[in-house]
């Protein structure tokens, strides 16, 4: 299986690092890593652990890659994702909240039926996406996400026109809304807000708050549902990734595991 990996940030690096754990798993590889101007040190690491790989900023037409790993960010579904499906690549997406802007879920699905592929949303840096998935058949009444973070993984983000995050002294909740509005407002935090959306109520009635906590030191999700089926709660508490800890490790973990089920013959 040849493998095109955009981006190559804290979750690409770290998923490119631990692939040859998988490597059991027969012809798994990457061949080309699709990145936005490549700094020279990850031109460099590049080099270094992933010899055979090409690369570049878009992916060549005659590249027939088996499978494209979205991990790079929201612009990433236009320039990348959309024009992959529709030459018939299998697409793998962490940047789900992308799919807040109005429109792009039904670009999407059009994408891959023109390619007669496939596009999959990964649950990214949350669980219990199945057991939403599956409630909805059911019918559910209501859907809450609330997402916490250490005060410092919400700067640069427009929490600071709401609260001096560095003054923090006890967890502030700093949004309320739905789950399109914390995607679009926050693009590098509120993935998990999208993916528990698009399992469940949907983007405009499940209910979203953020939080910063000066005291945590963990990325913590929680999820509140009920309906036809029963309920579920659950909490998660994340290890952000070192080299980026507005960004959960089970992110790149979700990757991993999509991975192996690709190839592997019992898929989990
Ligand atoms: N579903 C989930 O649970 C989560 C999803 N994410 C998503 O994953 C993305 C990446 O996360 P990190 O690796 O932590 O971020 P990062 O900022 O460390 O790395 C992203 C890399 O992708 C590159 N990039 C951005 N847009 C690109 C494009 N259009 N084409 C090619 N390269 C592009 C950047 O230059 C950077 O090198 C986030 O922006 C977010 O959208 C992040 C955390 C959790
Ligand atoms: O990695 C996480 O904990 C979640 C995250 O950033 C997101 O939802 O975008």
């Amino acid at each position: 299986m040849r493998i095109a990996l955009v981006g190559c940030g804290a979750i690409g690096s770290e998923v490119l690092q631990r692939l040859p754990q998988l490597s059991g798993l027969q012809g798994l590889r990457v061949d080309w890593v699709l990145a936005r101007q490549p700094r020279p040190d990850v031109v460099d690491w590049l080099a270094q652990h992933v010899p055979g790989a090409q690369l570049l900023q878009a992916l060549p037409e005659d590249a027939r890659p088996d499978l494209l790993v979205e991990c790079a960010g929201h612009s990433a579904i236009a320039t990348h994702v959309l024009p992959a499906l529709r030459r018939g690549i299998p697409c793998l997406v962490v940047s789900v909240g992308a799919l807040a802007a109005p429109g792009l879920v039904e670009e999407l699905a059009d994408a891959a039926r023109q390619g007669g592929t496939r596009v999959q949303l990964l649950p990214g840096a949350i669980g219990a996406i199945d057991a939403l998935a599956a409630a909805r058949e059911g019918g559910l009444a209501q859907v809450t996400y609330t997402g916490t973070k250490p005060a410092a993984a919400w700067k640069g983000t427009p929490a600071e026109t709401v609260c001096d995050l560095a003054a923090l002294t006890a967890p502030f909740c700093f949004f309320q809304g739905s789950a399109r509005e914390a995607a679009q407002q926050y693009p590098r935090n509120a993935n998990v807000a999208a993916t528990v959306a698009l399992a469940g109520l949907g983007l405009d009635d499940t209910e979203v708050r953020l939080v910063a906590d000066p005291q945590c030191s963990e990325n913590r999700h929680q999820i509140a549902a009920q309906g036809a089926f029963g309920r579920l709660s659950l909490e998660l508490a994340g290890q952000p990734l070192a080299a980026n800890p507005k960004t959960s490790a089970l992110t790149v973990f979700s990757v991993l595991r999509a991975l192996r089920n690709a190839v592997a013959p019992l898929a989990i």
